[in-house]
């Protein structure tokens, strides 16, 4: 691929042009709104001019709701070779431009598995999808070259990709990120009007729970529209779940005894059925997870700490698997964990050390 254009200049569409322009592919960025082309141009991920001609590959990355239309558009005005969008379902965008009597051979639908909660070109990265799942939902009409252009992009990005069908990818996401987006904004709903003194006390495990609680509701609003019957199939069996754990909680404040050992019995099942569940999710780059050891270091909350931090790591020869940072509330300082093999932890640890980090034990 030596062209492309991206049309939808924020997280993603920015984040695959910056993986594209970075491996030499001459991408032309445009978003209805050009302060967002302009803004993604200058942060490296291409040109906001339009192509002379038709380019290789045409990335859609709008919001679902408007894709099938700016596809058709582009698809109408034959500005590439082949067409792809990247929103998060696929079903119903594809019905769409079916609808709309596009011939699709030159248009496949993916998704990548890759994200975050925040929008906009300014939160694009380069890495987004490095080692992340990317679906691709060709069918038997799909041009071999356009999905062969789809895989370029796919591979230029770092990414992994996962063929399936626009349906079977639709139930899938709805248990791993739409069910999972609607939960994180039921939790998080209860600290709205909570008290100060409670929502102070707020730690890693409730921030882990409602970080995708902070995105953006218009997008969601159009994903959960494309997707309702999965994702309400699924709330209602977690709707049973939460009736039989209000049960045994309710169980648990009885006063009798063997009332308490039900109570006890059911809330322990859930826990279990979620350690099972929760063996299930794969680590980084999708593989099993892993037992890393974390080594965590005090820091103050400044500018080129972590950046410090991990050169030092680099110098003692320590790959580090993962990192999480919390901040202390009302403090200037924070604590970084560290993620590492096992037996590079003490090496971490003293060489850290060395150098006067802090080590929290
Ligand atoms: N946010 C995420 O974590 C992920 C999002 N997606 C999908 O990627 C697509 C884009 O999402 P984000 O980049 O997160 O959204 P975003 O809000 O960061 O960017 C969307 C961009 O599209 C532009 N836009 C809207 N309507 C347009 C139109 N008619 N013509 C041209 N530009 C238009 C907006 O101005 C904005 O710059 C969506 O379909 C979403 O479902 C896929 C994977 C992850
Ligand atoms: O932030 C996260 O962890 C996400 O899961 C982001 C995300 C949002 C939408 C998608 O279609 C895919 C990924």
């Amino acid at each position: 691929m030596r062209t492309a254009l991206v049309i939808g200049t924020g997280l993603i569409g920015t984040s695959a042009a910056l993986a594209l322009a970075r491996r030499g592919v001459v991408v032309h960025l445009d978003d209805h709104d050009p302060e967002q082309a302009r803004t993604a141009a200058a942060l490296g991920a291409g040109t906001d001019k339009a192509p002379d001609g038709p380019v290789d590959l045409a990335v859609v990355a709008v919001p679902p709701a408007h894709v099938a239309r700016v596809l058709a558009e582009a698809m109408r005005g034959g500005v590439a070779r082949g067409y792809l969008d990247v929103a998060s379902v696929k079903g119903g965008p594809r019905r769409e431009l079916e609808s709309l009597g596009l011939d699709l051979t030159a248009y496949i639908g993916t998704h990548p598995m890759s994200g975050s909660e925040k929008s906009g070109p300014l939160a694009a990265t380069a890495d987004l999808f490095e080692g992340r799942p990317w679906v691709l939902t060709p069918t038997q009409d799909t041009d071999t070259e356009v999905l062969n252009l789809a895989l370029e992009l796919v591979s230029h990005c770092r990414a992994v990709p996962v063929v399936m069908d626009a349906d079977a990818h639709d139930r899938a996401v709805a248990l791993v990120s739409h069910m999972p987006h609607l939960v994180s904004s039921m939790v998080a709903a209860r600290l709205e009007n909570a008290e100060e003194a409670a929502v102070r006390l707020c730690g890693q495990g409730i921030r882990d729970v409602t970080r995708i609680a902070a995105s953006d509701p218009r997008m969601w609003i159009d994903i959960l529209s494309a997707n309702p019957g999965p994702v309400a199939d699924l709330l209602s069996e977690i709707a049973s779940d939460l009736d039989e754990t209000v049960r045994a909680l309710r169980a648990l404040q009885s006063a009798d005894e063997v009332k308490r050992r039900e109570g006890s019995t059911g809330i322990e099942d859930v826990l279990r059925r979620g350690n099972a569940g929760r063996a299930r999710v794969p680590g980084k780059h999708g593989t099993a997870p892993h037992a890393y050891e974390v080594v965590a270091v005090l820091i103050d909350d400044q500018p080129g700490q972590l950046a410090r931090i991990f050169a030092d790591a680099g110098m003692a020869g320590i790959n580090i698997e993962d990192v999480r940072i919390e901040h202390a509330t009302g403090q200037q300082i924070g604590l970084v964990q560290l993620m590492v093999e096992p037996k590079a932890a003490p090496v971490l640890t003293a060489a850290l050390r060395e150098r006067g980090w802090s080590i929290r034990q």
